[in-house]
């Protein structure tokens, strides 16, 4: 009943604005015909988005058009038309869609530059982060990307059936290191949980069509106590938790540097710290806050998703598994792990994790906005319009990728007379290699190369069993909140032999 209240309130705002809807000179790109009002609400796919989309597409065109109340979308179905607008025309659509439940009311446009809108804030954040994540500083991070591959595998050894949750704690772990020389514990670490929580937040806050406030934002400033604005209180205690997450390890560090310098650890924060001796601006300050806190909440969950992958698809394709195994065997041994020294002889695990990158699309549709109109192909894109680079449609295009729903690193394995095919850890990280592109890619792909490598050096990842004994397939299902994920499913993680388990306590002992 609430809900019909605050629809009916909803529509009545909305009529006024309607009505004042101005013709326009250039047509609005085609799409799905959308009823008066409420337009393409009742179409808009509830799961697994970006594959209805890529299904409208052979319809529509590469340049699609919906409308939800007011909220404008545009789907890029094609590399063309995405590296046309996110790369050629970078300078106007490298912002990002108004979120006003995520970004503005759960504080995500203040604490992460993923959320920002493009503008001066912006670029210094990013100018930051860049500065610190690019390949000449690779280097520096190999230590504790080691380490940290080294416990996931005592932590595999130990409980395996808790995989996802060591990825997670692996990942965060190394991230908060480099990020605020922070040390975590391996098991429920107080800031890895805290991560956890606001990855599920996110998540929900972002879940297009959720959220009544993103198409009526005046529903923002109705009163908190009111029966049906709970989604104010929840939005209230979410942004704490988002604002916290940022702002405590950064305080920690600071008051370090005063009261314990001799102690303090170098890290990205510390290191920016001592280089202005403590004494920042507080606009310096708030930079440096929330470059930090960005790459904490855009590393985690991105890179946890693809390591979860390549444990479903070890379980999945044996013969993929085999042959990891027998080419790192060939070069490295049985009587060390994988170390980045290795990388340049390891050319299949390379093809691994390009194919992960494609099959999996953690990112699969990439909202940017822009501020001004535009004409585009002849059709006219409104300002403030969500444009989503259907990124999945171009990983699993059949005219680049040959049988895309299978799992075939030697896409990328040229083999006489035959071309590899598109590469694309460009595209994934990159996404027609706008402004916006991701700035951790040299970091992501190296710590997808260690932890893989040693992973399947020591283990064998086998199907689950059933309640007779069985092996089964467990099924390829993905979910999409801000990033695309698989749900939770099991698999067997068993010790390849003695060595390999003597191998694990060794590197363990080693690394304390
Ligand atoms: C496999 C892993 C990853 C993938 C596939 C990935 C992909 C992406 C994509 C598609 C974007 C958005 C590009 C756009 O808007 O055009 C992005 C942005 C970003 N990524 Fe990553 N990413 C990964 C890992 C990471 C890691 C490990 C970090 C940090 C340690 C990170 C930090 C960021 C940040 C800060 C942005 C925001 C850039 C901005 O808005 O200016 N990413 N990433």
């Amino acid at each position: 009943m609430l809900q019909y209240s605050v629809i009916l309130c909803s529509t009545l705002v909305a009529i006024p604005f309607l009505l004042v809807i101005k013709p326009r000179k250039h047509a609005l790109p085609p799409g799905p015909k959308p009823l008066p009002f409420i337009g393409n609400l009742l179409q808009v796919p509830r799961k697994e988005a970006y594959k209805v989309y890529h299904d409208w597409a052979r319809t529509y065109g590469p340049v699609m058009y919906l409308r939800i109340f007011k909220r404008e979308f545009i789907v890029l179905d094609s590399l063309k038309a995405i590296t046309d607008l996110y790369e050629h025309r970078s300078s106007r659509y490298s912002t990002r869609p108004r979120l006003v439940m995520a970004g503005e009311l759960c504080g995500k446009e203040d604490t992460a530059i993923l959320f920002m809108k493009y503008g001066a804030k912006w670029r210094q954040t990013r100018a930051l982060v860049h500065g610190w994540m690019n390949q000449r500083n690779l280097e520096n991070y190999s230590p504790v990307q080691v380490l940290a591959a080294h416990r996931l595998l005592s932590n595999l050894l130990d409980k395996p059936e808790d995989f996802s949750e060591h990825l997670r704690t692996s990942v965060g772990s190394v991230i908060l290191k480099l990020t605020y020389g922070i040390e975590c514990s391996p098991h429920e670490d107080p800031w890895i949980a805290k991560s956890e929580a606001l990855h599920k937040i996110t998540a929900l806050a972002s879940q297009p069509g959720r959220w009544l406030v993103d198409s009526f934002p005046i529903l923002r400033f109705m009163p908190s106590f009111l029966p049906g604005a709970s989604f104010l209180r929840w939005a209230k205690k979410s942004r704490r938790i988002a604002f916290d997450l940022v702002r405590l390890p950064y305080d920690q560090i600071k008051a370090r540097l005063t009261e314990d310098s001799e102690n303090a650890v170098s890290s990205f924060v510390h290191d920016r710290l001592l280089e202005k001796r403590g004494e920042l601006t507080a606009q310096e300050e708030e930079t440096l806050i929330v470059a930090a806190g960005s790459l904490y909440a855009a590393g985690i969950d991105t890179l946890v998703s693809i390591l979860r992958t390549f444990f479903m698809i070890m379980a999945t394709y044996p013969e993929v598994q085999k042959r990891l195994q027998q080419e790192i065997d060939s070069v490295v041994g049985s009587q060390r792990l994988p170390q980045f020294e290795d990388l340049d002889s390891l050319p299949y695990v390379a093809c691994v994790i390009k194919e992960l990158l494609r099959f999996n699309a953690v990112a699969p549709l990439v909202p940017h906005s822009l501020d001004e109109d535009d004409v585009y192909d002849g059709y006219f894109i409104p300002k403030g319009t969500w444009v989503m680079a259907n990124i999945w449609a171009v990983l699993n295009d059949p005219s680049v990728y040959h049988d895309p729903s299978t799992f075939n690193p030697d896409r990328f394995n040229p083999t006489l007379g035959e071309k590899a095919e598109m590469d694309p850890t460009q595209i994934a990280f990159c996404v027609g290699l706008g402004r916006r592109f991701c700035p951790a890619s040299y970091f992501s792909l190296s710590t997808l190369f260690i932890d893989i490598t040693n992973i399947v050096s020591v283990f064998n990842i086998l199907p689950p069993l059933d309640e007779n004994g069985q092996e089964f397939i467990p099924p390829l299902d993905f979910e999409l909140g801000h990033i695309r994920t698989l749900k939770p499913f099991q698999c067997r993680i068993v010790p390849r032999s003695e060595d390999a388990t003597k191998l694990i306590s060794q590197a363990n002992v080693v690394s304390h």
